[in-house]
This record gives C-alpha cells, structure tokens and sequence, in this order.
C-alpha cells in the first residue's frame, strides 16, 4: 500500500492508524497516553509470540498485522528484563508469567544479589504491508519484589521503578502512565507523528 506524499506537508496515510493488540490492558494505556494526539482505532488480534531481539520482532509483528489490516497499523511488544539473566525472560515474559507466576519470577533472581530490572516497551509503526516498519523504544529502568498491589496486569505487582517505593501496580494508573516504558515509548511515537505530519486520506 503506497502512502502519498502530499504538496503542502507530510504523508498522506490511506487510512487512519490500527493499534493491534490481543492485550485489553494494553489498549487502555495507550488510549490513556496518546487521549486525542494520535486518532487511531483498535483491532483485536492475536498476533504470533516471535523469537529474537525485540526491536526485531516488534517490526515483524507490524508486518504482520499490517498485511491482515492492510493499511497503517501500530503495535507493540513488551519485555520484562532482568540484569542478573542478561536480559532473559525479555520477550518470552509472557509465558513465564503464564507458567511460574509472581513468585516464580521471583525465585528465577533467589541466587543473585541484582535484582534489578528494566520494562521495555517496543512500538512498531507501519504505513502498510509493503513498508519498512519504524520502531520506537521506551525503557523504564526498577527492580524485582514480591507483589504489592491489585494483580489487574501482569507482572505490575512485582516491578517497583527506580525512585519509587510502590510498584506499578500500586501506582495509581496516571502516575504509571507518566513514567512507564509504554509511556516513553508513546512519546517517540508522538514526535514521530507530529515530525511527519501524517493527514489521512478521507
Ligand atoms: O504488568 C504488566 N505491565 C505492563 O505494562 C505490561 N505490558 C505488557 N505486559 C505483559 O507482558 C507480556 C508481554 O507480551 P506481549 O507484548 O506479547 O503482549 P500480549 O501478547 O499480551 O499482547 P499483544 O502481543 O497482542 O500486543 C504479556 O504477558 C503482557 O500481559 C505487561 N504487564
Ligand atoms: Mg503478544
């Protein structure tokens, strides 16, 4: 799908942006940051888990979701990483999460005196099936704890951010939504747009 580009400004995308995402939690973030910035609207899909280094598969995850919308998509894919692991579960931290649990994840740090971990939120932005997605990465630097707080999303209750005593999950959402990898990432996304001056072809 060809994007024109138009006399007086930027792109001129053939369809207003698709975020694509499995995740209803993510989704509410992402309306909650971006609020009228960038109008997109949402697909629920259940993109594959890929492998590899996350900017990698972020960008494979909008190739893919950009073939089944056909025109510009977002999507985003998101780490959990510990230091003393080397980065690991990373992008697999969704079936750790799934198999060992808050406590498990825990444990994985027992024989490591580093407990220190960083979020890592990746979007990928693709204007279509044939273009070359654009990655944008926020990272939010905390450590492992036992859970404190509501066990609404994922791993929340066990990441406390560097700077504060509450984890993500005691936070209220304004406060994580000002700090967190999603939001850090969001903000890239923003300028990005705002840089390109993106119109939609009506
Ligand atoms: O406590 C959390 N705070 C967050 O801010 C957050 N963001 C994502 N996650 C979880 O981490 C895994 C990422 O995997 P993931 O990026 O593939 O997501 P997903 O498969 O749920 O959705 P999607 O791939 O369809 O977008 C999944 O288990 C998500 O539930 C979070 N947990
Ligand atoms: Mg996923």
């Amino acid at each position: 799908m060809a994007a024109i580009k138009s006399a007086s400004s930027g792109l001129v995308l053939p369809r207003p942006v698709t975020f694509v995402t499995g995740n209803a939690k993510k989704l509410e973030e992402v309306r909650a940051i971006l609020g009228q910035s960038i109008p997109f609207q949402s697909l629920k899909l259940d993109l594959p888990e890929l492998q590899g280094e996350p900017e990698d598969i972020s960008k494979e995850k909008a190739r893919l979701a950009a073939i089944q919308v056909k025109g510009p998509v977002l999507v985003e894919d998101t780490c959990l990483c510990f230091n003393a692991l080397k980065g690991l579960p990373g992008p697999y931290i969704k079936w750790f999460l799934q198999k060992i649990g808050h406590e498990g994840l825990n444990n994985l740090l027992m024989a490591y005196d580093d407990k220190s971990a960083y979020a890592l939120c990746v979007f990928s932005f693709a204007v279509g099936p044939n273009s070359e997605p654009i990655t944008f990465s926020g990272k939010t630097l905390g450590k492992i704890v036992p859970p404190r707080g509501p066990n609404d999303f994922g791993w929340d209750p066990i990441f406390q951010p560097d700077g504060y005593d509450e984890t993500y999950a005691e936070m209220s959402k304004e406060e994580k939504n000002k700090i967190s990898h999603r939001f850090k990432s969001l903000a890239l996304v923003k300028s990005h747009f705002a840089e390109a001056g993106y119109t939609f072809q009506t």
